[in-house]
């Protein structure tokens, strides 16, 4: 799986999703990813586990001839823009285009809309993200890592789908003994 997203100024929030999901916590003065980070993460889903590999890729510019290593081998890619930043909206647009006609054919791609505590500062309304989203059969979610909002659903549906999915890539493992593990 590969995140990724690109905004003039500050981050959308790739890292800090990541970092809400695999450890449950938000940094306010996280770093900007250099290259890419790989995370990972176990999660339960019916009576299987699956095993999240995860690509968090540099939203810098001079990182983005880098992208195409990371989404060509995965089997979902979450796009990210930050609700409060429009520009951050229209370039996952350009990197939708670049991954439908680069990427794995059956990639799942979702959106997230990062920053949704931010509401009163919006610039992307939900409705024309939503409906965007449903163009390219996309899931979508706003989600705030800050305030650990639809961060651990937006995995989990992604896992759900990829689940119901045969030709999904994500790794296998068999459940251990009444045990949840992450
Ligand atoms: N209010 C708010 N701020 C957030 C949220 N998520 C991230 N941030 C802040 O946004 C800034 C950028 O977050 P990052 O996680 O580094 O963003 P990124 O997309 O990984 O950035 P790059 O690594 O440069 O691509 C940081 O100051 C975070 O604290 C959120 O859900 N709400």
């Amino acid at each position: 799986m590969t995140l990724w997203g690109y905004c003039d100024d500050t981050g959308v929030g790739k890292s800090s999703i990541v970092c809400r999901f695999v450890q449950d916590h938000f940094d306010h003065n996280i770093s900007p990813t250099i290259g890419a980070s790989f995370l990972t993460k176990t999660v339960p889903c019916g009576h299987e586990l699956h095993k999240f590999l995860i690509w968090d890729t540099a939203g810098q510019e001079r990182f983005h001839s880098l992208a195409p290593m990371y989404y060509r081998g995965s089997a979902a890619a979450v796009i990210v823009y930050d609700i409060t930043k429009l520009d951050s909206f229209q370039t996952l647009k350009k990197w939708v285009k670049e991954l439908k006609e680069h990427g794995p054919e059956d990639i799942v791609v979702a959106i997230a809309g990062n920053k949704n505590d931010l509401g009163d500062i919006r610039e992307v309304p939900m409705k024309e993200a939503k409906d965007f989203a449903e163009s390219i059969a996309a899931i979508f979610m706003e989600t705030s890592a800050r305030n650990a909002v639809n961060v651990e659903e937006l995995f989990q549906k992604i896992s759900k789908y990829l689940d119901s999915n045969e030709s999904f890539k994500i790794t296998r493992q068999p459940p251990p003994s009444n045990k949840r593990c992450c």
